[in-house]
């Protein structure tokens, strides 16, 4: 049984506590506490190698903590736990290699859990794909396959599909590292309005322009820790910690 907690975490979007992490005997995340409150955006960046994706991986559950806790829209996560369907319904997430099916159009790839999980009609499911197409800006490739898109169009049905399940909370694992430099601005654009309509995001990401634009709170993460954390502001202007300094040297000349 997942346990619902009460108390500040329900203020929360997701709380860590001394999160720990191991793939094997190689730690990859170290003792990390962070609080998302609902509504904000923010930006996770750093080295490779620094465990970026497996903390958010964590929060959906596609990885396991080990010790400290974790709690998500105000339940805390295990392994093992019982309700990862409710979870991943709460929690969408978009990754890099957009994860379409190949084999059904852009609509049945939005409509599939909304018939199959949510066991809405098929009428109503496809009004909710098209609503979020529209918003995605894509609704006239509703009947095309993924192969017949570009990356940046296969990126925005990643998106639409995730929000048609209508999300407490969007988790983008660099969203945008797979696509031509013309097409990272479409997905980056939609990424900005989704952050406008007020979704909670946390948002893997190198694109610092739009962390600079568009995040609450920057997350700098080195071997495995938080490192650094501070309203874009502060980070790009006067970063304190040399990693953090030497990262930003490299990623803005
Ligand atoms: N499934 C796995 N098994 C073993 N080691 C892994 C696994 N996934 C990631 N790692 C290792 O854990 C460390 C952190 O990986 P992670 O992908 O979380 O980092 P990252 O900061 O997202 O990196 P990048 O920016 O290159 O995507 C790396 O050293 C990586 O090689």
């Amino acid at each position: 049984m997942a346990v619902q907690m009460n108390s500040s975490s329900d203020n929360a979007a997701v709380t860590m506590e001394q999160l720990c992490k191991w793939y094997g005997s190689f730690q990859v995340l170290h003792n990390v506490d962070l609080s998302v409150a609902v509504g904000e955006r923010i930006v996770v960046c750093g080295p490779s190698g620094s465990g970026k994706s497996t903390l958010v991986r964590c929060i959906n559950q596609l990885e396991t903590h080990e010790k400290g806790r974790l709690i998500v829209n105000g339940v805390e996560l295990y392994k093992g736990m019982r309700g990862l369907a409710e979870l991943r319904r709460d929690v969408g997430m978009v990754f890099q290699q957009f994860n379409l099916f190949p084999h059904l159009t852009v609509l049945d790839n939005c409509t599939l859990a909304l018939v199959r999980a949510r066991k809405l009609p098929r009428d109503q499911a496809e009004e909710i794909a098209m609503e979020n197409l529209k918003k995605v800006r894509i609704p006239e490739q509703a009947h095309k396959f993924p192969t017949q898109l570009s990356g940046g169009q296969q990126q925005r049905v990643a998106i639409a599909r995730a929000l048609c399940m209508k999300p407490k909370l969007m988790l983008f694992d660099e969203p945008t590292s797979a696509l031509d430099p013309e097409m990272i601005k479409e997905v980056l654009d939609v990424m900005t309005e989704l952050a406008r309509d007020g979704m909670t995001m946390i948002c893997v990401t190198h694109e610092m322009g739009f962390a600079r634009e568009v995040a609450d709170r920057i997350i700098f993460m080195d071997s495995g820790r938080i490192i650094e954390q501070a309203a874009p502001s502060k980070f790009f202007k006067n970063p304190e910690h040399p990693r953090a300094q030497q990262f930003l040297g490299q990623m803005l000349h």
